[in-house]
């Protein structure tokens, strides 16, 4: 960037001694008669022509790559940053306000990097020393040309005022633009079922017509800004016509000087007729980068702690408990977890049962840290998750969620996607757990690329896959958020016999809805109020908890009325 501006002042530079030499032409070749020195007057001329239009050259080639590698580093640092942030900022951000700051924000900040920047700096310097250069030639109209910076500084600084909100609104706007077609691209399906197709278009073409009438306002801004700053150097350029011709009639200026007075002040119109351009590239560009750095200034709340231990594989035994687990969600006061104590010992399967709502997932979701507790802990074999590394905890805590996420790759790539050294025999395995051998149907295999989140699959498929892939981890614990949902009574039960297997050395923590879902596991506990309220087998809680069998057949009446 340095190499960039000083090319750019050179070049400024070369430029504004060729109306001196103009001037030296006139008054002494052109003025006198004599033609002897007009050889090498003009070569000057020539030489430094050619000399600024290389330099300018050179200052593109690497303006371009600088650019484009700001451009490059911050949308790196915010895919990063993003992947680093916590499960709870990701629940509150709109994800096309996300999308909007990593490509439209930066193509902004790229811009004023490439070209505002520039201009302002050769312009502020060209100015300078224009002015320099006239109050040397003839300092009365030199100081009229001066005191041209007054009213050009107000209507500047009135200007940016007004545009900074603009541009600030605008961008806005546009991420929420890119909010509403992201989410109505992801739930079409519901959209059409629904018969809902005018209503979002209604509603997109709102939100699209505000985009259009805040950029219109900011367009017109620029216009009046632009035909003001137009208007001031034409204005002190007629003055300074009738002031020189005066001055040279009373000698007081030659011919020459007028001449490369004028030429010189002609060199400052487009300087000042673009200040409105490059106040308003330079506005929305640090409103951009203040959209840039909401996200890149969030802290990530869950991070490694110093000092934080790993917890190699080979020694995790999946020992888990919760102790006086509090938790609340960020920005609520709704305390979903109050008080929570659980034992769950190595290699036992232990379901979770509790009506819709009452916390499971959220309980589920505290041992491979997404969120961390508001009070109380989770320990993992008599470590505070907290003080294992997130990546260590990871490894030994694998997830199945009830929504499958799957990602826009191949089979293969989504099931190793918690390991991705696991062997055939380890995909082989896990997909027979999962009672997901359909794969090997699919056009290519392992290697069919599954559609944008895996859309092309039912919702059974995907469920299967998913389980499929927290399988493949070989964790020490194994948490599934009911992930049979999606399945047939005859599939749950192949899987449940299959995955008996698996789970016989693996601590497993189960959500469960259903009652068959609970033949998985060795003993069940039940959820109620933020704690737990009941822990046994399924045949001690249905005998002495008629709150656990209030819960299991309302979830069966249920079931029941949707098939
Ligand atoms: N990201 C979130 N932000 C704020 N509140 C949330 C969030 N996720 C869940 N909640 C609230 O926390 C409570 C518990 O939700 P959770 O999903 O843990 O229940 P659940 O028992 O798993 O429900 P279900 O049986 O329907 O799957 C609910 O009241 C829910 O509204």
């Amino acid at each position: 960037m340095i190499a960039m501006l000083a090319l750019a002042v050179v070049a400024s530079v070369f430029s504004l001694v060729i109306p001196r030499v103009i001037q030296a032409v006139i008054d002494g070749p052109v003025v006198e008669g004599d033609t002897s020195g007009l050889w090498l007057l003009t070569a000057i001329i020539g030489a430094l022509g050619l000399g600024e239009a290389f330099l300018v050259w050179l200052r593109r080639y690497i303006q371009a790559k600088v650019a484009l590698g700001v451009e490059a580093d911050l949308r790196r640092d915010i895919y990063r940053h993003v992947q680093r942030l916590h499960a709870g900022f990701h629940d509150r951000f709109q994800t096309g306000q996300l999308l909007s700051r990593a490509t439209g924000d930066l193509g902004r900040i790229r811009r004023f990097a490439a070209w505002g920047m520039i201009f302002l700096v050769i312009n502020i310097f060209t100015y300078l020393a224009v002015i320099a250069q006239l109050v040397q030639i003839y300092w009365p109209l030199g100081l009229v040309v001066a005191a041209s910076a007054v009213p050009l500084f107000f209507l500047s600084r009135n200007f940016a005022r007004g545009y900074i909100t603009a541009s600030r609104a605008e961008q806005d706007q546009q991420g929420e633009v890119a909010n509403l077609a992201e989410e109505t691209a992801q739930g079409i399906r519901v959209i059409k079922a629904f018969g809902r197709a005018r209503h979002v278009t209604e509603k997109f073409d709102g939100g699209s017509a505000k985009l259009y009438d805040i950029s219109i306002n900011k367009v017109r801004m620029l216009s009046r800004s632009w035909a003001m700053f137009d208007a001031i150097p034409n204005l002190v350029l007629a003055a300074v016509l009738i002031g020189g011709a005066l001055a040279v009639a009373n000698d007081k200026m030659t011919i020459g000087e007028l001449v490369a007075f004028v030429t010189l002040q002609l060199m400052l119109v487009w300087p000042i007729e673009a200040l409105g351009w490059i106040i308003a590239n330079g506005n929305e560009a640090m409103t951009a980068a203040d959209r840039v750095y909401d996200v890149l200034d969030t802290e990530p709340a869950i991070v490694d702690r110093p000092g934080a231990r790993d917890l190699p594989r080979a020694e995790a035994k999946g020992h888990l408990r919760f102790e006086g687990v509090r938790f609340a969600y960020d920005g609520t006061d709704k305390t979903v977890l109050d008080g929570l104590d659980l034992d769950v010992r190595p290699g036992e399967t232990l379901a979770v049962a509790g009506v819709t709502g009452c916390g499971k997932t959220t309980m589920l979701s505290l041992a491979p840290r997404l969120y961390d507790v508001t009070a109380g802990r989770v320990l993992l074999d008599g470590h505070d998750v907290r003080d294992l590394t997130l990546e260590s905890l990871r490894l030994n805590v694998a997830t199945a969620f009830e929504d499958p996420t799957l990602f826009s790759m191949s089979v293969r790539e989504n099931l190793t996607l918690g390991r991705q050294e696991a062997t055939e025999a380890d995909i082989e395995e896990a997909l027979r757990v999962a009672q997901a051998d359909f794969v090997y149907d699919l056009p290519w295999g392992l290697d069919t690329r599954i559609g944008e989140q895996g859309l092309s699959l039912s919702g059974g498929q995907r469920q299967r896959l998913a389980l499929a892939r927290a399988v493949i981890v070989k964790p020490a614990v194994l948490i599934l958020d009911d992930p049979l949902s999606a399945l047939d009574v005859h599939t749950e039960e192949l899987v449940e016999r299959a995955l008996a297997s698996v789970l016989a050395g693996t601590t497993a923590l189960v959500a469960v809805h259903r009652p068959s879902t609970v033949a998985l596991a060795d003993r069940v506990a039940l959820l109620e109020d933020g704690r737990i309220v009941a822990v046994g087998t399924h045949s001690e809680l249905l005998e002495s908890t008629p709150a656990y069998r209030a819960v299991l057949s309302a979830e069966s009446d249920s079931v029941g009325a949707a098939a």
